[in-house]
């Protein structure tokens, strides 16, 4: 297998999280992005480019600046939209890269092991990305509230990050995005788009991502459990 390098998006708003930027919050520590970045270079990964809020460049590099100093993470500005903000990584990238895994900076509790099981199934299939079956009943929303239909939920699997993509596909996936104005929520749906196969890797239902400042409250209590230590 070639190089492989990460892309972490970390440029988002955090509105839901009520605009304070929740990468850079405290979690048992560590800042909330410190876990992405971490495990990451656990894998290991030849580098990592870490996209942040235009803007925000310096407050990440002085948070982070402990880790920076002996690690190859480079920080670029982001977009308006997580597909924006991981174009910017894209861009950023060296020459001699074959794999890229994407994964979110509001993902701290991905493991190693899956990561990797993720790498591999890239290799083979071009694209993988962690998911865990759904566990609840899901409906499909008709008009005025009511119930249109009960998805089969075998079938259903909640996605998370690392996703992990053969670089001339991302890149493809992305121009084709970029260039029919599709945004969509993550990677693996712009290579979706392309009719290319994407392979489900099972990861941990505990590789949640924060969002609401609930999320804090569940992944204090899943670090403390020892699930997820690195
Ligand atoms: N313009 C954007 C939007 C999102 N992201 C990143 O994509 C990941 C998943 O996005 P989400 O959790 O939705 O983050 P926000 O967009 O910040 O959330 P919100 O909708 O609450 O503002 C996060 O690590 C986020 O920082 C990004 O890099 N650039
Ligand atoms: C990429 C992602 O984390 C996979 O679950 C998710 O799609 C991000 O979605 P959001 O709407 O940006 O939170």
């Amino acid at each position: 297998m070639g190089s492989v390098y990460a892309i972490v998006p970390a440029a988002g708003g955090s509105t839901r999280m009520g605009g304070v930027n929740k990468q850079l919050i405290d979690l048992a520590g560590r800042l909330v992005v410190e876990y992405s970045l971490r495990v990451l270079l656990e894998v290991p990964v030849a580098g990592i480019v870490l996209v942040v809020p235009p803007g925000e460049e310096q407050k990440f590099l002085d948070q982070l600046k402990h880790l920076l100093k002996d690690q190859n993470i480079q920080i670029v500005a982001g977009g308006a939209n997580r597909r924006d903000s991981v174009g910017q990584g894209l861009l950023a990238l060296p020459a001699g890269v074959e794999m890229v895994i994407v994964h979110d900076g509001a993902r701290p509790l991905a493991r190693r092991e899956h990561i990797q099981e993720a790498v591999q199934a890239a290799a083979e299939w071009g694209a993988a990305t962690l998911a865990v079956p759904v566990k609840d009943t899901v409906k499909l929303a008709g008009s005025g509230g009511l119930v249109q239909e009960t998805l089969p939920r075998e079938e259903l699997w909640q996605v998370q990050t690392p996703q992990v993509f053969k670089l001339p596909l991302l890149l493809e996936a992305h121009r084709k995005a970029a260039g029919d104005g599709f945004i969509g929520t993550d990677d693996a749906s712009l290579v979706e788009r392309l009719g290319k196969p994407v392979k489900l890797v099972r990861g941990d239902y505990s590789n949640i991502k924060i969002t609401t400042p609930e999320d804090l409250i569940i992944a204090k209590a899943l670090l403390g459990s020892g699930l997820n230590q690195l």
